[in-house]
Formats: structure tokens, sequence, C-alpha cells
């Protein structure tokens, strides 16, 4: 890995896409800002449509003050910028693409490093690859790497035969898979928060944590992407990934060091561990729902099943809860529950550490109960931590009552938590694959996952919409955790 600035050439296939507009672009320029790009450095976008290079860079600038509310402070910036129209499917232009790379290399004097950064749809993926191969684009003098967006594949099978593709043409340790999700701030938190404290890594097994809860609710609906959306549904598009990701590093034992091989390996055991579900059982660990109509912030919002490019009988899941059981010696016994959709009652992802209650409360001699220890991270909107503890009420003898050691990361005064594109596109630069998903691991988690979304996709839903836009979610989602004696701790007010 690199700790200093490489000099390195950006191509970015789906430049005038909404991920480039909304995400990288910004990302870059943060970057730049930030002085964490060399000066020696220049993007390629391509995309089908035609455009002038001074057209391509105005709207990279429209998109960056369309991001950051601010004009563009530094117009040399976007002098970095170059566009080069392409259809991905054909051969013949791939030969001027390799030709503009090799003037750019020249001008700027870049060793040859070259990023791929595939920001376009899934289906483009392997023909982008062969033809970089067949084409001589990836023959350079420095190193090349392979910025690879999800989804990665529809199921183990199609995962596999991408995987199959792309790696003819780049090495394991040359394709970085992107999940943004480890890309958080309090993502990367979690590590910290549970290796570097002495408290917590004693108490953080079956024997002292009661069940751990993951929620990641959004308030939008499909908006634009219902053509894809509608054949991927919640468990694809969030679960595959970003939720199992987290449960992966929440759940995996202390890495020998905090090298990216020794982090991922520890994942992927994690993510094999996981207690397979059979199709039998599908119905006893997992939760589906669809949103009806229903109001945002008083506002009324369709269904699903009238939003755009979405078919109005689709059986297609826009939220889903379940139980996971990891079958190894520290989480026997311990459920971790997930939950995520779309159209929910608000916009946050928040991880609750629910612990065992005291041996023997002496406190309340009656039924009632003191409040259970919760470690809650948030990891958005709101970053930071909070303990739930008991105390002494004040006043009165020997009564207790709950209280909270808060944490708030993003309140610190100063402090601009990095965008998680920005973080994961330096890593990239440096060569740091560690926030980037292995093979092994979306392998894994396509195996638990699939046996799932085969029997949704053969079984139709028939009380879909079963959730109120702005609600959060099925009651069935309540009932997984109450047949367990649990409740989903509320995202927010009490914690
Ligand atoms: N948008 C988001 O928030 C997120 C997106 N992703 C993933 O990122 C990827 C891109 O998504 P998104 O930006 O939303 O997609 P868009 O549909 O907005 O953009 C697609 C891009 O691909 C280009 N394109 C399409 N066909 C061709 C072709 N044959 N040859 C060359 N260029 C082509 C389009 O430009 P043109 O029409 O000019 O050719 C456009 O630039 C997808 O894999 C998606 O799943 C992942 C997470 C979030
Ligand atoms: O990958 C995806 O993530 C977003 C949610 O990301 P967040 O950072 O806003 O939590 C989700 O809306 C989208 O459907 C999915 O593809």
């Amino acid at each position: 890995m690199n700790n200093v600035n490489p000099k390195s050439l950006i191509v970015i296939f789906g430049a005038t896409g909404d991920l480039a507009k909304r995400k990288l672009f910004p990302s870059i320029y943060r970057l730049y800002q930030k002085g964490k790009l060399s000066e020696e450095f220049a993007v390629v976008g391509v995309a089908r449509r035609s455009l002038s290079d001074d057209e391509f860079r105005r709207y990279v600038s429209q998109s960056i003050e369309d991001s950051t509310k601010q004009e563009l402070s530094d117009e040399s910036f976007v002098s970095h910028f170059y566009y080069h129209s392409l259809d991905v499917t054909s051969t013949a232009s791939y030969q001027e693409l390799k030709s503009l790379l090799e003037r750019l290399d020249a001008a700027y004097d870049i060793p040859g490093n070259r990023i791929f950064y595939l920001a376009m749809a899934p289906e483009f993926f392997g023909t982008i690859t062969s033809h970089l191969k067949s084409e001589g684009l990836t023959a350079t003098d420095g190193w090349k790497r392979l910025v690879i967006e999800k989804p990665f594949g529809h199921d183990l099978k199609s995962a596999q035969q991408l995987n199959k593709e792309i790696r003819q043409a780049f090495s394991e340790k040359e394709i970085f898979r992107i999940d943004h999700y480890l890309g958080k701030e309090m993502v990367q938190n979690i590590e910290v928060i549970r290796f570097a404290n002495a408290i917590f890594e004693p108490l953080w097994n079956n024997r002292f944590i009661s069940n751990i809860q993951i929620t990641s609710s959004e308030t939008l609906g499909v908006e634009d992407r219902g053509r894809y959306y509608d054949h991927s549904g919640a468990l694809r598009d969030m679960v595959q990934n970003h939720m199992l990701q987290m449960v992966a590093l929440l759940a995996m034992e202390p890495p020998i060091k905090l090298s990216t091989d020794d982090i991922r390996s520890e994942k992927v055991k994690v993510l094999r561990a996981l207690r397979p579900i059979t199709h039998d059982e599908v119905d006893q660990y997992f939760v589906r729902g669809q949103y009806g109509r229903g109001f945002i912030r008083g506002q009324e919002v369709v269904g699903y099943r009238e939003e755009n490019n979405v078919d109005p009988t689709s059986n297609t899941e826009t939220f889903v809860a379940g139980k996971l059981m990891i079958d190894n010696f520290r989480w026997a016994g311990v459920p971790f529950y997930i939950r995520t959709g779309k159209r929910m009652t608000e916009k946050s992802t928040k991880i609750v550490v629910q612990f065992k209650d005291i041996p023997m409360n002496l406190y309340y001699r009656t039924s009632e109960s003191v409040h259970p220890n919760l470690l809650v991270i948030h990891i958005q909107p709101d970053e930071g931590i909070t303990l739930h503890l008991n105390a002494k009420k004040s006043g009165e003898s020997m009564k207790t009552t709950p209280i909270k050691l808060d944490y708030c990361n993003n309140c610190i005064d100063g402090i601009n938590t990095p965008e998680a594109y920005e973080k994961l596109l330096y890593d990239c630069m440096r060569g740091d694959a560690t926030n980037f998903t292995h093979w092994d691991e979306v392998a894994a988690s396509w195996s638990f996952i699939d046996p799932i979304s085969e029997v949704w996709a053969n079984t139709k839903a028939a009380d879909f919409p079963n959730y109120e836009a702005g609600s959060m979610g099925p009651k069935a989602a309540d009932e997984l955790l109450q047949k367990d004696g649990f409740h989903w701790w509320p995202l927010n007010g009490t914690i």
C-alpha cells in the first residue's frame, strides 16, 4: 500500500450517469481540495452520448456545484477532465480510447497507473474488461485497478460467471468491488469500537450479548431506478451486500493484524458460519414486504406498484427483515436481526447490541426489570455511539434510572465526515483494498441469500403491498422478534 498520492489516470465508464454525477465527481473534487490527489492526475469520462471536453467539463462542474451547493472554487480542477464517446460493446472505439490514455500519460507524466471505474449497468462489466484486455488498455507500465459497482451478479451462479470474465483481465488483487457502506465512517468505526476498547471485547460473545439488531431504513422509494430495482429487490440490493458486511464486521474474530488479507479472512469465516436457510425454513427466518401508498413527512406518496418502470403486479420486495444465526463458538444462540426497506418512517442506519440481563436484580425485588444495557452504533444520519446503562435515581433511595453515555462524531465542530465514495476512491488510488469486498465474501453472501430469493421468486406474496409508505414495515417483522421474546429498539427517541 502506498501512502503518497500516486499519479493516476481514472477512466470512468458511465460518466454521464447518476452515480458519476452524484457521487464520483464530487468525491474526486473533495480529494483534490484536500490535497489528496497528485497534481498529475487526469479523469477520462466514457459514455455513448456525444460531448466535447468542454461540455463534459461544464457537466462535471455543474454536478459538483449541485452536490456541494457551492460554486467551484478552483476552475483548474476541471481542466483535468476529458471525455471520450464510446459504445462499450463496439471493439473499434477502444483503440481511440487507448491512444487518448497514452497521450494523457505523456501530458501529465503519469507512469501508466490506471483505474478503470465501471459505473455502468452490470451486464456490461464482462464486455468492458474483455475489451480492455484485448485492445491493450490494460497493458501498461504502471499498476492497473478495476473498480466495479454493485450488483456483483444476481445470484451465486451469475456472480461466478461474472468473476470468471473479469478475472481474464484483472487479478483478484487488482479488483476493487465497491460496497459503499464499507466507506462509511461509523461502519469503519465498528472495528475500532470492538478492538480498541478493553470493556467491549470480553463481553462480545454469547455469554453476555442477547441479540444484535441492524436496521437500515430509507424514506425514499425507488426513484428513477424502477427498471433495475424491480429485478433486484431489497434482498439483493441491500442485504446481500451492505447488511451482511455489517454483520461480518460485528461478528468477526479479532484479526491477527489490521492487514487487508487478515481482516477479509475473518469476515469470510463469519459469512461461511451463517446458518444456511433451507427453502422450507425461509418463512421462519425471513419476512418480506412491499410498500403501498402512504405519507412521508406529510406528503402523500404512491405505492411501489405505481412507480415508474415497475410491474403493476410486481412481486418484488422493498422491505426485508431476517434473523441470522452464526454457528460458531462465539455466537451460538445469539440472533442477529436485520431489517431494511424503502419508504419507511425515517432515514436511519443503526446497530443495537443488546446485552443479557444481569443474573439477579437487586434493585427491583418485584417483577419489574432494569433496562437492558445497550450499545447503539449510529451509522447515519447521526454518527456516534450511545451506551445505555442504569444508575441510581437521584434522591430516591436505591431506585434505578436508565442513563445514556453519548458520543456524537459528526457534532464535533470542524469535522466534516468524508463521503464514503471519497474514502474508497482514495483507498483504491493507494492500493488499499481492505474496505472493498473480496470474491470469497461475495460468494459466501450469495450462497446464503440464494435459497431465500429462490423461494420468494417462486411464491407470489399474496399480501403485497403489506406496509404503508411511512411506516416501519409489515407487522410480521415485529412478530419475528416477538416470538423470541425481543422487540425492535426504536430508531429515534429512547435510543
Ligand atoms: N446511482 C446510484 O446511486 C448507485 C448506482 N450503483 C451502480 O452503479 C452503476 C451505474 O449506475 P447509475 O449511474 O445509476 O446508472 P445510469 O443509468 O444513470 O448511467 C448509466 C451510464 O452508462 C452509460 N451507458 C449505457 N449504455 C452504454 C453503452 N452501451 N456504452 C457506453 N456507455 C453506456 C450511460 O451513458 P449514455 O447513455 O450516454 O451512453 C450512463 O453514463 C450500476 O451498476 C448501479 O447498480 C450502485 C450504487 C448506487
Ligand atoms: O446500494 C444502495 O444503497 C442505497 C442506500 O445507501 P445509503 O448510503 O443512502 O444508506 C439504496 O438507496 C440503494 O437502493 C442501494 O442500491
